[in-house]
C-alpha cells in the first residue's frame, strides 16, 4: 500500500526491516529511491528528531561510489525518513546465507570496495560505526568485478550515530553489534575511524569461514573475547591475506591499516587470489558458552539469555518483529575486572574440514584413540629407555649386568 512521505516521495513497497525501522522502495522528484522510514516511537523523539537536522549535512555529503548515498532528509508530522539511492540487489548477509562462504577472490574484492568508502567516510571525518553483512549492499545491476562479484556499497551511514544519543547511551552503554565490536569501544573509548576497519577485518573474515572470529553464544562473552583473545589463523588462507586480516584486528587502534592502504593492500592481492575455491574450513563448535557474568546477565532478558547471535536490539524498545535478525546490542561497558577475569579461551577455533568437532563423540573417540596410543607409545618408550641405558651402560662395561644401571626397566633378555 503506497503512503506519502513528507511532499516530494512516495513509499510503495516494503523492502527490508531493521531494528530502526522499514526500508522501501519509492518515487521521489528523480526517480526511484529507498526510503528508511523510522520507527514512530524513534520519530516522536524530539532530541533524535534534532539530530537528524544537526546531522543533515554530514549525511547528504557523502558522495562515492561505494557508499549509498543519502539524497534528503523528511521530517513530517509523524515520519522521520531517509531518502537513499536505490540499490537493486541484495544484501551481503543474505548472500552469505545462501552461499555460507565465499571465494577468497570474491570476498576480498567486496571487502576491498568497502574500504574504499569508508576511505572517503573517514577524509569527510564521519565514522560509520556498524560496519557488518547487513549494511552491506550488492549492486546487481552494476558490472561484474573480481571473482564475479558485483559492486559492493555501505549502506547506514551515520545511523548510529544518530541513534546513539546522549540520553539514550551514555559514555558507559555500548552500541553496535556485538561480533564485530572493536575493544576499544568494548572498553569505553570514543569509536574512531579504526573501530570501522576492526568490523571490516571481522567481515572479511566472516566472508572467508562462514562465522565471525569471536562471534557466538552470549554477548557478554562475545565482548569480552574482543578485548582478551587472540584470532585462531583459517586452515588453508595464504599468508599475505592472513597478515592483513591478523592487522587490522590488531587490539591496539593506531596498529590498524587505515581505510585506504586496506583497500589498495586487498586489491593488490586479487590476481593471486583468482580462481582459488571458498577455504576448506568447518564451522568450529558452534555450542553457545553460557557466560553469567554481571554484564551478560545485563544485556539479555531472562529466557533469551543464550542465542546464537546473541544481541538485543540497537535501540531500546525494539520489539523482535522490527527485525528478523537482531544483531544490535546496547549494554553498559564492562569493569575491567569483568574483561580479565573472562579470559578463558572461548574463542571460536576454526577446524580443517573434516576434522572432528570438540566436545563431539567423534572428538572423544578421536581423544581416547590419541589417549590410547600416547600411553602405548610412553611404555615403549620407557621400555626401550631401559633397554637402551642398558646396552649403553654394558657397553661401557661388559661385566655389568642389567642390574646393575641402577633402573626399574625390564631386563635385557
Ligand atoms: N538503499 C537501499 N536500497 C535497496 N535496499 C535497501 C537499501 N537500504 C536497505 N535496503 C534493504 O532493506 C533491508 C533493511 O535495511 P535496514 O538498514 O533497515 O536494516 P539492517 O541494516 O538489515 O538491520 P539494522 O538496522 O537492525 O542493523 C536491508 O536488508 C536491505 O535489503
Amino acid at each position: 500500500m503506497a503512503r506519502k512521505i513528507g511532499s516530494r516521495y512516495t513509499a510503495n513497497q516494503i523492502l527490508g526491516r531493521g531494528s530502526a525501522g522499514t526500508v522501501w522502495l519509492g518515487e521521489g522528484p528523480e526517480g526511484p529511491v529507498a526510503i528508511k522510514l523510522l520507527r514512530e516511537d524513534l520519530a516522536s523523539d524530539q532530541e533524535l528528531v534534532g539530530r537528524f537536522v544537526q546531522e543533515r549535512t554530514a549525511l547528504l555529503g557523502l558522495e562515492h561510489p561505494n557508499v549509498v548515498s543519502v539524497r534528503d532528509l523528511v521530517v513530517d508530522g509523524n515520519d522521520l525518513a531517509l531518502v537513499m539511492d536505490l540499490v537493486r540487489g541484495t544484501d551481503l548477509r543474505t548472500r552469505l546465507d545462501r552461499d555460507r562462504r565465499l571465494a577468497p577472490e570474491a570476498a576480498v574484492a567486496i571487502v576491498a570496495d568497502i574500504a574504499d568508502g569508508l576511505a572517503a567516510a573517514h577524509a569527510a571525518g564521519v565514522v560509520h560505526r556498524d560496519v557488518k553483512p547487513e549494511n552491506v549492499l550488492l549492486d546487481m545491476q552494476g558490472p561484474l568485478g573480481p571473482g564475479g562479484s558485483h559492486p559492493a556499497l555501505l549502506t547506514d551511514f551515520g545511523v548510529a550515530k544518530l541513534i546513539d544519543s546522549p540520553r539514550r547511551t551514555r559514555a558507559t552503554k555500548i552500541i553496535g553489534t556485538p561480533d564485530y565490536l572493536a575493544p576499544e569501544i568494548v572498553e569505553g573509548l570514543p569509536p574512531r575511524a579504526a573501530v570501522d576497519i576492526y568490523a571490516l577485518a571481522t567481515v572479511l573474515y566472516e566472508l572467508l569461514a562462514g562465522f565471525t572470529p569471536f562471534g557466538g553464544g552470549h554477548p557478554g562473552a562475545v565482548l569480552r573475547r574482543h578485548v582478551t583473545e587472540t584470532v585462531a589463523p583459517l586452515p588453508g588462507i595464504p599468508d599475505e591475506l592472513w597478515q592483513l586480516i591478523v592487522q587490522c584486528l590488531a587490539k591496539a587502534p593506531a596498529s590498524r591499516l587505515r581505510a585506504s592502504e586496506l583497500g589498495a593492500r586487498l586489491r593488490e592481492l586479487l590476481p593471486m587470489l583468482a580462481g582459488m575455491p571458498p577455504l576448506d574450513v568447518d564451522e568450529p563448535d558452534s555450542e553457545p558458552t553460557e557466560e553469567e557474568s554481571p554484564v551478560a546477565q545485563e544485556a539479555a532478558p531472562a529466557g533469551e539469555r543464550v542465542r546464537r547471535r546473541g544481541a538485543v536490539p540497537l535501540v531500546p524498545g525494539a520489539k523482535p518483529a522490527d527485525s528478523n535478525r537482531d544483531t544490535h546490542t546496547s549494554m553498559r561497558v564492562p569493569a575491567p575486572d569483568e574483561l580479565a577475569g573472562g579470559a578463558r579461551g572461548t574463542a571460536r577455533v576454526p577446524r580443517a574440514a573434516g576434522a572432528p568437532r570438540p566436545g563431539s563423540a567423534r572428538h572423544r573417540a578421536a581423544t581416547r584413540r590419541r589417549r590410547v596410543a600416547l600411553g602405548a607409545a610412553a611404555v615403549a618408550l620407557v621400555a626401550a629407555a631401559g633397554v637402551g641405558t642398558w646396552l649403553a651402560t654394558s657397553g661401557d662395561d661388559a661385566d655389568a649386568t642389567p642390574q646393575d644401571t641402577n633402573n626399574s626397566a625390564p631386563a635385557a633378555p
